[in-house]
């Protein structure tokens, strides 16, 4: 096991990680993103369902799309030897952690940059397979209602109704593509940066909201998500999965995630019982930043008691 960990050390793995993060580059449309930010935001919620133990199952399809990061991250912690500093499943932690901090400040011609303040404790211990294992972890079905979303995120992670309507303000981050979940687009316009846009574009009626299915050709594998119509002339797809619609709106969606209540137009269905939530969200990005740091700092411990972790230490 690892002994300690000064904050020396944290500080330099940190600045490894974030000079990963912005210079790594891809192009989509003709516009420069930067794949890792969200990638190791989304890597760490993965690592931590069933309990943070830096092992990622990539032949889950649930993980689909994570392996560019999951591979550029265990380069970085074999070159660096940052084995000799923290397990993986604390590196992958503190990678989520660093995604949504360097996504913070992504935001351009902004003097004052609000970040979060994620918790970082150390522990953590990976399963002997590290960094891959067989095992098939149960991941949230982005086609659920409200109900079954709430009651996933208490189970597994023993998140309030309200801590969960912040944590998917992670979706602000990065994109779906049809060649790993099937869904497609992005949910908000700057995928790159890290703020409260996504209640924002979430709340916005003059988006036009409908729900389509992005795999009409197989009735086994139907992808419906909420397509923006007031985007839809160009190429940018601005589009939310029914678990993010559902935090704004009561849609009902069948099992299939099929909505026949208000399809065409979301604004027509009734609010969810946490739309007052997604308005404050919207309305103020400190909070918001506040309350996410807090929530997705728990998801980051889970499987641990707290004595388990510790701060690092000053020297
Ligand atoms: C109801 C719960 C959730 C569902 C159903 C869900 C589902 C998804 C899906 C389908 C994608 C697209 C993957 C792809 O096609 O590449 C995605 C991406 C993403 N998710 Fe979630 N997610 C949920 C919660 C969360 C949470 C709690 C976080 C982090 C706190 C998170 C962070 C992300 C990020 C950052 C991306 C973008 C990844 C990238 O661009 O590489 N998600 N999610």
């Amino acid at each position: 096991g690892y002994k300690c960990l000064t904050q020396t050390k944290l500080r330099y793995t940190k600045t490894l990680l974030s000079d990963l993060m912005i210079n790594t580059v891809d192009t989509e449309n003709g516009k420069i993103f930067h794949p890792l930010i969200a990638g190791s935001v989304r890597l760490g919620f993965h690592d931590c369902v069933g309990g943070c133990d830096g092992c990622i199952n990539l032949n889950n399809p649930d993980n689909a799309g994570l392996d560019t990061t999951f591979n550029a991250l265990n380069d970085l912690y074999a070159r660096e030897r940052i084995d000799r500093i923290m397990s993986r499943a604390d590196f992958f932690a503190l990678a989520g952690i660093v995604g949504a901090e360097v996504g913070s400040k992504m935001k351009s011609g902004q003097s004052q940059v609000q970040s979060p303040r994620i918790p970082f404790h150390w522990g953590r211990r990976d399963c002997p397979t590290s960094p891959i294992t067989t095992e098939m972890r149960v991941f949230p079905n982005a086609l659920g209602n409200l109900t079954e979303t709430v009651d996933y995120f208490r189970r597994v992670f023993d998140l309030t109704p309200e801590q969960l309507a912040a944590v998917l303000g992670a979706h602000t981050l990065g994109d779906a593509r049809k060649d790993a979940s099937g869904f497609d687009g992005e949910w908000v316009i700057e995928r790159d940066v890290f703020d409260n846009d996504f209640y924002r574009v979430l709340s916005d009626k003059t988006q036009l909201w409908v729900q389509e299915n992005e795999n009409p050709d197989d009735p086994n594998k139907p992808r419906w998500q909420w397509n923006a119509k007031k985007h839809r002339e160009g190429k940018e797809g601005i589009m939310m999965l029914n678990t993010d619609m559902e935090l704004f709106k009561n849609t009902a969606p069948n099992s299939d995630g099929r909505v026949t209540s208000c399809p065409a137009d979301v604004s027509t269905c009734p609010s969810s019982r946490l739309a007052d939530r997604v308005k404050l969200y919207a309305s103020d990005n400190a909070k918001f930043l506040a309350d996410f740091s807090v929530a997705y700092g728990k998801m980051l411990t889970t499987g641990y008691k707290s004595w388990e972790l510790r701060y690092p230490s000053l020297y």
